[in-house]
């Protein structure tokens, strides 16, 4: 490897900065320039392995000075690429700086997909800016409708206080993209009266952000996206005093928003909720329903999920394949179709054949092992060696929190892609913990932990190593039994 090799990284998220740090040890000799849109570059902090897949950290939002203090050979530009030549090897910046690569990283990310994206009465949540503009209009809000059933959703629903919450969705259960629908009764007490508090340490990772002289909100960049424990120490609270209150919606869409005078013009009809509201309360809002509902409201906020910056890399003449959820297509080792152009983070689709109980979610920790993975490819090419698939991608392994309850998912935790051939063994303590785990042919192939069930270790290598359990049947999940001492 020459010294004079630059390897370029573009995005100051969680894979670029992964990548990037990465890089910066792996590769001594070269310099690394990492170029990011925002003035704020994420970076994880407190790094343990809770077990050997499941990850814990903090993550925090520091000025890049602090990323090239810790490391010499990286240089960080904020500006935003705006073209990628393959042929010259070359990026060119918003700022008309065009910088030489010999490889070269993209981690830029996804952009939130929201309906009725030109309404201002609808907003998303992705960045701290996103985020400070919802907790302004929340604090002058009576009612707020959500739309959407995945993380975003689902963290909303349960820390929204003093406002009415209308919550709209496709499926016949909440918080489909992560739990079953018996997997939501468990949380479906939560949406209403006090929030639940558990006790003892939660074993999950946490976001703070650094105060900084340089505020993504004043740039107007847009930032990378939010993680693990963004709404705490958030307040959301609107301007009504009540106890917590969730309606949920099943089953349906948002058809049409409408204004007051639209409403009045063709004579609607507004289906009013509880005692807020009478025949002559006026909303700045309204939403019409698939299930012909109309609500009036104070705002909407669309949690409808992200579409990865694939097609904005297009826009730049690059002639990147794309898969059909618009991430740009990575094989085994992060590599995109165009030569010395890898791919990590959010902003890429996994195209390689996935191991039997790991599938792709765009997550945080997810961001991270793609970046770190990334970077040890670009070295064993760099160096002309051959690298095998990293082991983080052999299980899915998620820890989150949902309604105060610690979540683990591990494998095909909703028995994803094992069509109808698997069996499912339950044990719950209402409001105490939740564990199911799907089994085929005896064999463990994904669980969800709700609680503190500290089983995380032991279902993670009853998962890899795929041993025979038809034996021990419902005894598995048996709270009399320890089941650690069977198979520890
Ligand atoms: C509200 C919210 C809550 C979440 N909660 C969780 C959670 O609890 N757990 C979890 O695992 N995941 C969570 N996620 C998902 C997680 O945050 C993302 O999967 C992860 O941050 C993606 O990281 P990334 O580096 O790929 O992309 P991003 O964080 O989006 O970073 C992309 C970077 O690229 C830069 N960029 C983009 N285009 C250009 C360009 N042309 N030139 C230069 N720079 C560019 C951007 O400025 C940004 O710095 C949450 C996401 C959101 C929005
Ligand atoms: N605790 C966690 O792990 C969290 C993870 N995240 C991640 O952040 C990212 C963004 O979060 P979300 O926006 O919640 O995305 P998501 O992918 O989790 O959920 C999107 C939801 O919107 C629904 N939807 C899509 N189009 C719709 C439409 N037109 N009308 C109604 N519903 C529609 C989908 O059915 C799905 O339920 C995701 O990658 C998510 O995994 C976000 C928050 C918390």
């Amino acid at each position: 490897m020459a010294d004079t090799d630059t390897i370029v990284v573009i995005g100051g998220g969680i894979a670029g900065v992964s990548c990037t740090e990465t890089l910066s040890t792996l590769c001594k000799n070269e310099s690394i320039t990492l170029v990011t849109a925002s003035p704020l570059i994420k970076a994880v902090t407190n790094f343990k392995q809770i077990s050997r897949r499941l990850e814990e950290f903090d993550v925090v939002e520091n000025p890049s000075s602090e990323l090239q203090e810790e490391h010499r050979n990286v240089t960080v530009l904020q500006a935003k690429v705006v073209s990628i030549d393959p042929l010259k090897r070359e990026i060119v910046t918003s700022n008309g700086k065009t910088v030489p690569y010999t490889k070269l990283c993209i981690c830029t990310g996804g952009s939130p997909k929201l309906i009725m994206k030109d309404d201002p009465n609808v907003i998303g949540i992705r960045d701290t800016e996103s985020v400070s503009q919802f907790q302004t209009k929340l604090g002058g809000s009576r009612r707020v409708i959500i739309v959407g059933n995945g993380g975003i959703a689902t963290e909303l629903a349960y820390e929204i206080e003093d406002c009415e919450v209308v919550w709209a969705i496709k499926d016949k259960s909440i918080s489909s993209t992560f739990v079953d629908a018996g997997t939501a009764q468990f949380f479906l007490p939560h949406l209403s009266g006090d929030k639940n508090v558990q006790d003892g340490p939660m074993k999950r990772v946490k976001y703070t952000v650094k105060p900084s002289p340089a505020s993504s909100s004043k740039s107007g960049a847009k930032g990378g996206a939010l993680g693990p424990d963004w709404s705490l120490g958030i307040p959301m609270n609107g301007q009504v005093q009540r106890s917590r209150h969730v309606r949920v919606e099943y089953e349906c869409e948002i058809k049409e928003i409408l204004s007051l005078a639209e409403i009045r013009q063709r004579n609607l009809k507004v289906d009013k909720i509880g005692d807020m509201e009478d025949e002559n309360t006026d909303w700045p809002v309204y939403a019409l329903l698939t299930n012909d509902k109309m609500y009036g409201c104070d705002f909407i906020v669309s949690a409808t999920g992200v579409v990865p910056n694939g097609n904005k890399l297009v826009t730049l003449d690059l002639d990147l394949k794309l898969a059909a959820d618009g991430g740009v297509i990575v094989n085994n080792c992060m590599k995109t179709n165009i030569d010395h152009i890898y791919a990590a983070g959010d902003v890429c689709s996994a195209s390689w054949d996935w191991a039997p109980h790991w599938l792709q979610m765009r997550l945080w920790s997810q961001a991270r092992q793609m970046g770190c993975y990334a970077a040890q490819c670009i070295k064993a090419d760099l160096n002309d060696e051959a690298i095998s698939l990293d082991f983080c991608f052999e299980l899915f392994a998620h820890v989150t929190k949902f309604f105060g309850y610690k979540v683990i998912l591990l494998g095909k935790f909703n028995g994803q892609g094992l069509d109808d051939g698997y069996e499912i063994l339950l044990r719950m303590t209402k409001g105490v913990e939740y564990i199911k785990v799907i089994l085929k042919d005896g064999r463990m192939q994904g669980a969800i932990l709700i609680g503190e069930t500290d089983l995380e270790e032991t279902f993670e290598n009853l998962i890899l190593n795929q041993l025979d359990l038809s034996r021990y049947g419902e005894d598995l999940l048996d709270p009399g039994i320890d089941i650690d001492d069977y198979f520890d």
